[in-house]
């Protein structure tokens, strides 16, 4: 995203871009949706947020009614996206409120710290289950209603890992890139209904609660978070994606470097992208194995910082 979106978008706000759409976030409970959920809603949007844990739902929406929100325009719906027998209901729990649903955010997922080598297959289906077919279930109720209104935004919170590779993340770079798969072979399937967008958002590192939810060797095993202070801030990020959204841009890398510029090696010169992840996967690795966390791609030499 360049800085000259932010024009485009600042224009767009002024005139109430987002006031009164109704906008129903996913994983709204920490992290990147948290924060989205609170500048949309400074922004005017009516809100659906949801999650697993509907205290902290209530905590989300309390901060909302605070700022600018009256309770009626904001929605709590708790939903596990793993539960796709729900998603239909919830689907219409948010058209029984607001009678409409113009923007769905797929913003709810986990992430991996694993070698393949040691993890279970579980683990492989667990992440699937969530990060792909949680989405795409959703996405296919929601996007019935769209194209009955010929109108609406899908936006589904990917990851630079959906463009390239990464060691101790196989299974969810498959599953990012299952959604770049999906989203951009759906994108097509909708020229008939050019008034509504698939917009895919593929942040690089942001902080968040994602490393202290990530999938580990086994279902059972946590692990305990490391330092963020590397990653892009979260607020940052909400603002690049709703620019994203606000600009209808399809695919948009919202990264800091170096994370960005290997993201740019991996798509257009993959061979150095390879030599690279390489030199740099090698040293993840071997950080990984002997406890380090905070392994990022500008320190895989000797710096790297916290421990779990
Ligand atoms: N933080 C990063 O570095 C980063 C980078 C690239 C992409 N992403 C993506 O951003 C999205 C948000 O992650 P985040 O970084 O804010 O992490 P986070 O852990 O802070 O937030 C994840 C959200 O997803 C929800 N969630 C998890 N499992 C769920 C389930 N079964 N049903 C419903 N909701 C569920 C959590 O409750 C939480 O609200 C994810 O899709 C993640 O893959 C994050």
């Amino acid at each position: 995203c360049m800085e000259f979106d932010f024009w485009i978008y600042s224009l767009a706000g002024e005139k109430g871009f987002w006031v009164l759409d109704v906008v129903w976030v996913t994983g709204a409970s920490s992290g990147i949706g948290e924060e989205l959920t609170y500048q949309l809603a400074k922004l005017g949007a009516l809100l659906a947020i949801s999650a697993r844990r509907e205290d902290e739902l209530q905590r989300v929406k309390k901060k909302c009614l605070r700022n600018s929100l009256s309770e009626n325009d904001i929605l709590v719906l708790r939903l596990d996206l793993t539960d796709r027998s729900s998603h239909e209901a919830a689907t219409n729990s948010v058209l029984k409120h607001f009678g409409k649903i113009d923007v769905l955010v797929n913003n709810g997922g986990r992430s991996q710290r694993s070698l393949f080598v040691d993890t279970n297959l579980d683990v492989y289906n667990a992440i699937i289950e969530l990060n792909y077919l949680g989405t795409i279930s959703l996405t296919k109720y929601v996007l019935n209603h769209m194209i009955q209104r010929k109108k609406g935004k899908i936006v589904t919170v990917s990851s630079v890992m959906g463009i390239m590779g990464a060691p101790l993340a196989t299974g969810y770079c498959a599953s990012k890139h299952a959604l770049q798969g999906f989203f951009n072979s759906l994108r097509t399937e909708l020229t008939d209904y050019p008034e509504i967008s698939v917009i895919q958002i593929c942040p690089g590192p942001v902080q968040s609660q994602i490393i202290q939810n990530v999938f580990t060797e086994n279902l059972a095993k946590v692990r305990t978070h490391g330092d963020q202070s590397h990653k892009m801030p979260t607020d940052r990020c909400a603002r690049l994606t709703l620019v994203s959204m606000a600009n209808d841009v399809k695919e948009a890398w919202i990264s800091d470097h170096p994370y960005l510029a290997v993201c740019y090696l991996w798509q257009y010169a993959p061979t150095w992208a390879w030599w690279l992840m390489n030199r740099m996967g090698k040293r993840r690795i071997q950080n990984f194995k002997s406890g380090i966390v905070r392994v990022t791609w500008a320190n895989t030499g000797s710096q790297a910082q916290s421990h779990c």
